[in-house]
């Protein structure tokens, strides 16, 4: 496979290249090996695909949205006849097994491409009848979109940012993560084949100046990043100052809570998927796992069992579960977050130590007698690092759930069905998970509450994130004034 791309920016079309903006390279995180190498956007990039975003979306919003839903169709129609060959990009993009590429990324792309798609012709505004006159309402796109991606799934993110964004009539300019570069181009060509005119989806690279000088400019009327809360913050500001909309979905800490009476293997895949998934790498991560005291050791045996089946490896592999940290920095401040935790004095039950060699790869770890004091409980590690805390009550777990900044998601494992429904309204959490973790279908709204975040991705609730409402009144009679 040709993993370099034939330029680093796809816009208006067409692949564009500019080598005046600097190097970036990409590195294969299973041999740490240059594997392409793109250039970061410099000003004339960027302002070339915000106008080609300006002009093409006149064009695109002037389509019927059953023509535009069609596109995107098409699209999702092309990403599945290509998943095998995306799949294996992704993989030498960020790492992750294609165990895992194969069913979670192109799929995902895919399945938002179809869903708003289907529902883009639906999106309609209402008629208000006020005796003879009436209020008749236009949903209407907003204009010009910028997106800017996180490296951990840079298909997924492209995809969940662009289908609604287009369905609603947007034209958008996506910066992919300067770690995973690649993925992004691969979706503007398809779109483009699928039949969407040029100039509606381009991809810009760069790193985070590139992303703020982006956000700034007078053409963009709406900001949608997947990053952490640290770069949310910023971006967010920066978008206040010109009154843009802004979809952020950011960090989290999030607990999944596993009761006395949860089906014990149940509750450990749950756990597994909620920390080990992506390599650890998943925003939604439930990575503060409070197992109440009975089934502790049961849940802690369990774990350890399971752990065994985890096959690490060259993640191009089909058999390989277990893939790198996306790069050597995100390796090594995994590292000192373990250490953290063995310095603080929670006790290593797996896991812990780098693997030698030249990829970024580090064990699946886990941690019980975990306080709520400790780093590892407090803050986001976005690694491979379980941390199980003791808990006696249901009163005493919720509260200790919610006693965190973030906001994304939250779990809980029980086969009482009132409690269950209890803790996930008790949730301070956007996205909660009752007898599973960490499920992010198209069909339901994603996205976090408190420092987690602010709109929604997916669902019809991201149709209010990318579109606004026009109310227009219509008089029948005469208008009356005072004088
Ligand atoms: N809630 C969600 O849906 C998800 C959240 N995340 C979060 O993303 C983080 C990991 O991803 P990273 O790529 O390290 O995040 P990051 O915040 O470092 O970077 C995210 C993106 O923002 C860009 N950026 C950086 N500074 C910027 C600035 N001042 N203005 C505009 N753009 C800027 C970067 O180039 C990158 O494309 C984690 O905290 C994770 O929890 C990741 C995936 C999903």
């Amino acid at each position: 496979m040709n993993i370099q791309p034939t330029a680093s920016h796809f816009i208006d079309g067409a692949y564009v290249e500019d080598t005046a903006g600097g190097d970036i390279p990409v590195i294969y995180p299973a041999t740490g090996k240059v594997v392409a190498t793109l250039h970061a956007a410099t000003p004339a990039i960027v302002d070339k695909a915000l106008a080609a975003a300006k002009r093409a979306q006149k064009e695109w919003a002037g389509w019927t949205a059953t023509e535009r839903g069609r596109v995107l169709r098409r699209a999702a129609d092309i990403m599945r006849d290509r998943n095998h060959d995306l799949s294996v990009l992704e993989t030498y993009d960020t790492g992750k097994p294609y165990q895992e590429t194969s069913v979670a990324d192109a799929t995902s792309g895919a399945d938002a491409l179809e869903y708003f798609g289907g529902l883009a012709a639906s999106i309609t505004g209402e008629h208000i009848q006020m005796g003879d006159d009436f209020v008749y309402t236009r949903r209407e796109p907003l204009g010009v979109c910028v997106g800017i991606g996180a490296w951990n799934y840079p298909t997924q993110i492209a995809c969940w940012k662009a289908a609604p964004a287009l369905a609603c009539g947007n034209a958008m300019v996506f910066k992919p993560s300067e770690m995973t570069p690649l993925c992004a181009l691969k979706v503007a060509e398809i779109l483009v084949e699928a039949g969407a005119p040029a100039g509606v989806f381009n991809v810009v690279q760069g790193y985070g100046a590139v992303g703020a000088s982006l956000i700034t400019d007078p053409r963009v009327d709406k900001v949608s990043l997947t990053g952490s809360v640290p770069t949310g913050r910023k971006v967010y500001a920066a978008a206040a100052e010109g009154m843009r909309h802004v979809t952020m979905e950011l960090g989290g800490k999030s607990p999944m809570v596993v009761f006395d009476d949860a089906d014990l293997e149940n509750a450990v895949s749950g756990a597994i998927l909620a920390n080990f998934y992506s390599t650890g790498q998943v925003c939604s991560n439930g990575t503060r796992v409070f197992v109440q005291k009975g089934i502790k050791d049961a849940f802690l045996k369990r774990l350890t069992e399971r752990l065994a089946g985890i096959k690490m490896g060259d993640p191009q592999d089909p058999d390989v579960n277990f893939g790198p940290m996306v790069s050597e920095r995100q390796r090594d401040i995994v590292e000192g977050y373990i250490a953290k935790g063995v310095e603080e004095g929670a006790t290593l039950v797996t896991g812990g130590k780098r693997v030698d060699g030249d990829g970024f790869y580090i064990e699946a770890t886990v941690f019980a007698d975990v306080t709520d004091e400790m780093t590892i409980a407090k803050e986001e590690i976005f690694g491979p690092v379980m941390a199980v805390l003791d808990f006696e009550t249901e009163e005493e777990a919720l509260t200790r759930a919610n006693a965190t900044e973030f906001g994304l998601a939250a779990g809980v494992f029980t086969a009482d069905l009132t409690r269950a429904h209890r803790m996930a309204a008790g949730f301070e959490a956007g996205t909660c998970y009752i007898n599973t973790y960490n499920l992010a279908p198209v069909e339901a709204p994603f996205g976090g509450s408190k420092m987690s975040g602010v709109g929604r991705e997916n669902s019809k609730a991201a149709i209010e994130h990318y579109s606004q409402i026009k109310g227009v009144y219509v008089a029948m009679g005469d208008v009356e004034a005072p004088f």
